[in-house]
């Protein structure tokens, strides 16, 4: 596959870097990501993995290199404006509002709502409960709509979470280790949830856990102080020596 056109990649990085008081915490990376792809970030702590995606959806600025997304350059945007362009990302600790029910955590981020106030008290018109119940079922919630978030498993959170981003439609979804805590049903759980929802979009997910890296991913990158390390199959990075040396082997 040639690199030489962009146009064929949902995401194309290049040269991207960071700097924070001259230490480059990412560092000239390059990386594409395809349609229908599941990346998984990997490496040790501090390899820069987080700050990829920070840098991805703006939050972080970059200090050179551009983010390609549907041949749009990412990086001169607000990161509200990288979330209309349609990139989600889900954080680590989850974001739902306990009080309301499952259902009107997904309503309000349907994409007509302003945040909660301007959002809650819409029409609630008949596309807006078919995306809604499409959407809990594809996060395995539809028996629990009407239930607070509250009393949701810790499992079932993060699927809201990641509920709660599908029903803006993202194109390019990132997820920062969506298994943590998770039992091992919920874990099974997610790594199908995963492989349905990267159907017709892409997904970068950064992961700790090698065996459900090699449940999910497609394709696996290897960061190392910034830079990459390696990239290929789970089964062909797993092998590396290199990546053996400064990850998998401690
Ligand atoms: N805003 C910031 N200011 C200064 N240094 C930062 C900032 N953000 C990240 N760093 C540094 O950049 C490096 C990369 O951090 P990052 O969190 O991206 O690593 P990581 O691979 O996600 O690690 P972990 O697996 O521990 O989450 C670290 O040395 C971190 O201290």
């Amino acid at each position: 596959m040639s690199h030489g056109s962009n146009t064929d990649f949902v995401l194309a990085v290049e040269g991207l870097t960071v700097s924070f008081d001259g230490f480059r915490a990412v560092d000239d990376l390059s990386f594409y990501v395809d349609d229908s792809e599941i990346r998984v970030i990997i490496g040790p702590n501090g390899a820069g993995k987080t700050t990829v995606l920070d840098l991805i959806c703006g939050r972080t600025r970059a200090t050179a290199g551009s983010v390609r997304f549907r041949n749009r350059e990412l990086t001169q945007l607000r990161e509200h404006d990288i979330v209309r362009a349609g990139v989600g990302r889900k954080f680590q600790t989850p974001s739902i509002y306990d009080d309301l029910t499952v259902f009107e955590n997904l309503e309000i981020c349907y994409p007509r709502g302003r945040g909660v106030f301007g959002s809650l008290f819409f029409r609630r018109d008949q596309a807006v409960i078919d995306k809604v119940r499409e959407v809990a079922a594809t996060v395995l919630l539809t028996e629990r709509l009407e239930e607070p978030a509250a009393l949701l498993s810790h499992g079932q959170k993060q699927w809201l979470e990641i509920g709660m981003l599908l029903i803006q439609d993202p194109q390019l979804l990132m997820l920062d280790e969506p298994v943590a805590g998770m039992s091992i049903t919920e874990r099974r759980q997610t790594a199908d949830l995963l492989r349905r929802i990267s159907q017709g979009r892409s997904v970068i997910v950064i992961e700790h856990d090698m065996d459900f890296v090699a449940e999910i991913a497609d394709r696996v990158t290897v960061l190392h102080q910034g830079r990459i390390l390696a990239e290929g199959s789970a089964e062909a990075v797993k092998q590396d020596p290199q990546v053996i040396d400064v990850y998998l082997g401690h």
